[in-house]
């Protein structure tokens, strides 16, 4: 069964498109990542769900209840479209303490004492602060005021949890151990949430998918493992993990597997059609599947060595070829400066 469900979304600001006939569906208990590029319409994609954006088109139901619909202009309020926001500022009130923080929501719903109480250090013991109730936010880490933030969303027991760049705020190892907390924090409650980040190794360890958007459009939605192995296109390949891309001449991309030709060797791929590319082709190599080769041997080509650095656990070198520049990782220094590369043939993606 599907939480979240938008139909043909479409949101103009001044003049522009932001979102343009977007289609998602998040399944209940599933987490989902929103990336793309700067601009892409991540932010106002999440602020149409919660209902703080009014969308100009499509529809949008959270737990089989239209909750946006143009046509019939439902527009449902963001305070009954039973969500949990959690916030990158974490927006919690310095007054109060963290118990009095993670209250507040039931309180405004007047719910009795006992229950709120109760309710409160169920939560707060479940996320990791039972201890914690009696302080204020000032005497928090980041990364527990954090949770307290997550604390409060998880109270009221929402449908769906809405997370904008949770752990942006974090120092780069807190981030670290943070991410894999909550996802095992959401999984753990069960709970169905969609996080927009900037961050892609955050997107892949967090998410059960991942929605990239380009222009305001779904590039691509699939599991972090589909995304980063089988991109549907030169965008989403180019976008994530900064993999190395090369001209390439076609010598064969009828089929599925494919061959083409780089710096005057014939190599095999597996293609991948992409209309955008209007009769170009490009090579695509992550630099985990770049390595050094025997000359002669299948799937090999020339390259002339440039540049290597240091990065303590390996060398990153880079290497010419023909007109364009790869990096690969090896534990050792290269001694050669001219080098034969290989690439498995399952590895080389041929965008045409
Ligand atoms: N009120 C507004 N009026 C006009 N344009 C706007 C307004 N708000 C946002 N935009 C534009 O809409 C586009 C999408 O913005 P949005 O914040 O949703 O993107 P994003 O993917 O979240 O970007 P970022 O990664 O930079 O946060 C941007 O080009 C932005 O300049």
């Amino acid at each position: 069964m599907s939480t979240l469900n938008i139909e043909n979304l479409g949101k103009v600001l001044g003049g522009n498109t932001i979102l343009d006939g977007l289609n998602l569906t998040v399944e209940t208990g599933e987490i989902v990542a929103l990336l793309g590029p700067s601009g892409s319409g991540k932010t106002t994609l999440l602020r149409c769900i919660s209902g703080l954006e009014t969308p100009d088109a499509g529809r949008i139901s959270i737990d089989g209840r239209p909750v946006y619909d143009a046509e019939t202009r439902t527009n449902v309020p963001p305070e009954q479209r039973q969500l949990g926001l959690v916030f990158q500022s974490y927006a919690l009130w310095p007054h109060k303490t963290v118990a009095q923080n993670v209250a507040f929501g039931l309180e405004q719903r007047r719910e009795g004492r006992a229950d709120i109480s109760r309710k409160v250090s169920d939560v707060l013991e479940q996320i990791g602060l039972g201890a914690l109730g009696a302080r204020y936010p000032g005497q928090l880490s980041g990364g527990q005021q954090q949770r307290v933030s997550l604390a409060r969303a998880f109270v009221t027991e929402p449908v769906l949890l809405l997370l904008d760049e949770p752990l942006s705020n974090l120092d780069a190892k807190l981030r670290e151990h943070a991410r894999a907390w909550l996802r095992e924090a959401l999984k753990a409650s069960g709970k169905t949430a969609i996080f927009v980040t900037h961050d892609q190794s955050e997107a892949m360890a967090i998410s059960d998918r991942v929605a990239i958007l380009r222009g305001g459009k779904l590039a691509q939605y699939a599991p972090p493992e589909q995304v980063y192995d089988q991109p549907n296109s030169l965008f989403v390949a180019d976008f994530i993990g900064n993999p190395n891309i090369m001209e390439a001449q076609p010598v064969n991309v009828g089929g599925p597997g494919v061959q083409v030709q780089v710096n005057g060797a014939t190599l095999e791929g597996v293609g991948v059609h992409d209309p955008e590319l209007a009769g170009k082709v490009r090579a695509v190599i992550r630099q985990e599947h770049l390595e050094l080769g025997q000359p002669g041997a299948a799937n090999t080509f020339p390259a002339r060595h440039v540049n290597s650095v240091f990065l303590g656990a390996v060398w990153e070198h880079w290497v010419e070829v023909g007109g364009d520049r790869l990096r690969f990782h090896s534990p050792q220094r290269l001694t050669s400066a001219e080098l034969t590369m290989h690439v498995p043939r399952e590895k080389l993606l041929v965008f045409h």
